[in-house]
């Protein structure tokens, strides 16, 4: 089926909420409160994974209150699909340098964990004292990159294709506020 407006409408209508707006909301407040607990003296960059970490990231630094930088990145290899490719593909990288910095990488959603393991590299290589990592959601499988796991995660959801807070359906439904599972995904 083509991706129209209407399509995506029933998609959002048929989907399962898997995690309502208001508990999303309650473990960016956790979150918050740990990375705050743990950085607040370390002057970090914050880095958005866009695109799907846009609405993490801006939900996430106003409950923020001390000194931080914030850049931005754009590494993806789902590109649109419901599965992702081998390769991860380097659209945008930081302008700030990441030397010697408390580095802290956020994103929507840890999968299968490609994405997170190529973005950790990349900021060890370019000389970061410190990189720290941070999903608003963890998909739970086994098929994740082994040994890998952010510093700071939101909220856990089953092994389902899922969308809201960032998360994308064919590129549709980021700005849904609430997490939902594809029906039949
Ligand atoms: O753990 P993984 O299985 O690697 O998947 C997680 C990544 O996939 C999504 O990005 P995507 O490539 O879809 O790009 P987007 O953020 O632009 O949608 C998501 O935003 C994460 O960055
Ligand atoms: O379930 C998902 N939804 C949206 N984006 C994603 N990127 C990896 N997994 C997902």
């Amino acid at each position: 089926m083509s991706v129209t407006p209407e399509h995506v409408k029933q998609v959002l209508a048929e989907a399962d909420c898997l995690v309502p707006r208001e508990q999303v909301e309650a473990a960016m407040d956790r979150m918050a409160e740990a990375i705050t607990g743990d950085l607040a003296d370390s002057n970090p960059l914050i880095l958005c994974v866009m695109t799907g970490g846009v609405v993490a990231a801006g939900h996430l630094l106003t409950r923020l209150h001390f000194p931080l930088q914030v850049d931005y990145l754009h590494a993806t290899r789902y590109r649109g699909a419901l599965t992702g490719g081998e390769e991860l593909h380097w659209l945008v990288k930081p302008q700030t340098s990441l030397k010697d910095r408390t580095v802290l990488v956020l994103d929507d959603i840890l999968d299968e964990g490609h994405t997170l393991a190529g973005i950790l590299e990349y900021c060890r290589e370019e000389g970061a004292g410190q990189v720290l990592s941070a999903a608003l959601v963890l998909k739970h499988h086994d098929r994740r990159v082994p040994g890998l796991m952010v510093d700071y995660l939101g909220v856990e959801v089953e092994d389902r294709y899922v969308f809201g807070y960032g998360m994308d359906y064919k590129e549709y439904l980021r700005n849904v506020p609430g997490i939902y599972a594809v029906k039949g995904c």
